[in-house]
């Protein structure tokens, strides 16, 4: 299958990685382009893939198109490729949050158009990531089955409405940010009692990397496994209550609700 990126950012180049790294997609079956000549065709010839010279072009090419461009550049990406994607019947995969497929149908026109739209997060690039999908109405099953096969060798993928994608920005297309976050903030913590950042960083991230594993393996709610760690008087119960009276919980809240909010405004 040859597969076309419109949009060579930091999100298409980690599903690019994440399929080169174990050679699920062969290079030379992905087209890319983006803004910028510099851009895309400095990663195409580092990575050995093709680059084409306008998104109309890519269109004419590719059996898949991946839409990997921020939410106001896609009316013009779609004007563009319409007429390719009309008569040679291209499959087109929308990564761009907030934009639903009503509306990339409408702006396609009249057509059966076979459309998916997918939430992933960065960490496809480790096979570790966890994407949403949600199918369009003239998506062909063996299109859907073929396409869902190559993202589930990045990560884990799950079948979503799409009202559900906005949360699912929050919780997982955005949330890395928020992980970074708090792994950084725990480091500054181990700073300011002496450890290196860098010590204080791998110690901080090896736990979060731990947790969540043990989260994922085991049918124990994660307040169980809050429980299992403090020990009655202990320094773990000390530090989840200074954590609580601080809001922890609510910034967290908080922080989803405006992510969900920022990706209902209308572009
Ligand atoms: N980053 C993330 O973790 C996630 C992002 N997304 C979604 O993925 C999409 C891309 O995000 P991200 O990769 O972070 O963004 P980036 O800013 O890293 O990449 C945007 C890409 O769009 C290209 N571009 C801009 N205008 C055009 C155009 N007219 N024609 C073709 N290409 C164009 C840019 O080209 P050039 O490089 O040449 O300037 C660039 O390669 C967004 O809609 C975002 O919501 C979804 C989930 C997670
Ligand atoms: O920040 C953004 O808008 C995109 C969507 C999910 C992650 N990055």
């Amino acid at each position: 299958m040859k597969i076309g990126f419109i949009g060579v950012g930091n999100m298409a180049k980690a599903i690019i990685n994440g399929w080169l790294t174990y050679g699920e997609v062969k290079a030379q079956d992905i087209f890319v382009h983006s803004a910028h000549a510099q851009n895309y065709r400095k990663y195409a010839f580092e990575n050995h893939l093709e680059p084409v010279d306008s998104n109309s072009e890519l269109a004419n090419q590719a059996e898949v198109i991946f839409l990997a461009v921020k939410p106001t550049v896609l009316p013009s990406v779609l004007a563009e490729i319409k007429e390719a994607v009309t008569t040679q019947k291209r499959v087109l995969v929308s990564m761009v949050s907030g934009v639903s497929l009503a509306e990339i149908k409408a702006s396609l026109g009249a057509g059966n158009h076979e459309l998916l739209r997918i939430m992933p997060n960065i960490n496809v690039e480790l096979h570790a990531g966890m994407t949403a999908l949600a199918k369009g109405e003239f998506l062909s099953e063996a299109h859907f089955d073929e396409l869902q096969g190559l993202l589930n060798q990045l990560g884990k993928t799950t079948l979503l409405p799409e009202k559900d994608f906005s949360t699912f920005v929050a919780l997982a297309g955005s949330s890395p940010a928020f992980i970074y976050l708090f792994i950084d903030a725990m480091a500054r913590a181990g700073v300011k009692y002496g450890l290196t950042k860098k010590q204080a960083t791998q110690i901080a991230a090896q736990a979060v990397w731990g947790s969540a594993a043990k989260v994922l393996g085991t049918p124990k709610t994660p307040w169980d496994l809050i429980d299992e760690v403090s020990s009655p008087g202990g320094t773990t119960v000390a530090g989840l209550l200074a954590m609580e009276d601080a809001g922890f919980m609510s910034a967290v809240v908080k922080g989803i609700d405006a992510t969900i909010a920022k990706d209902q405004e209308k572009h």
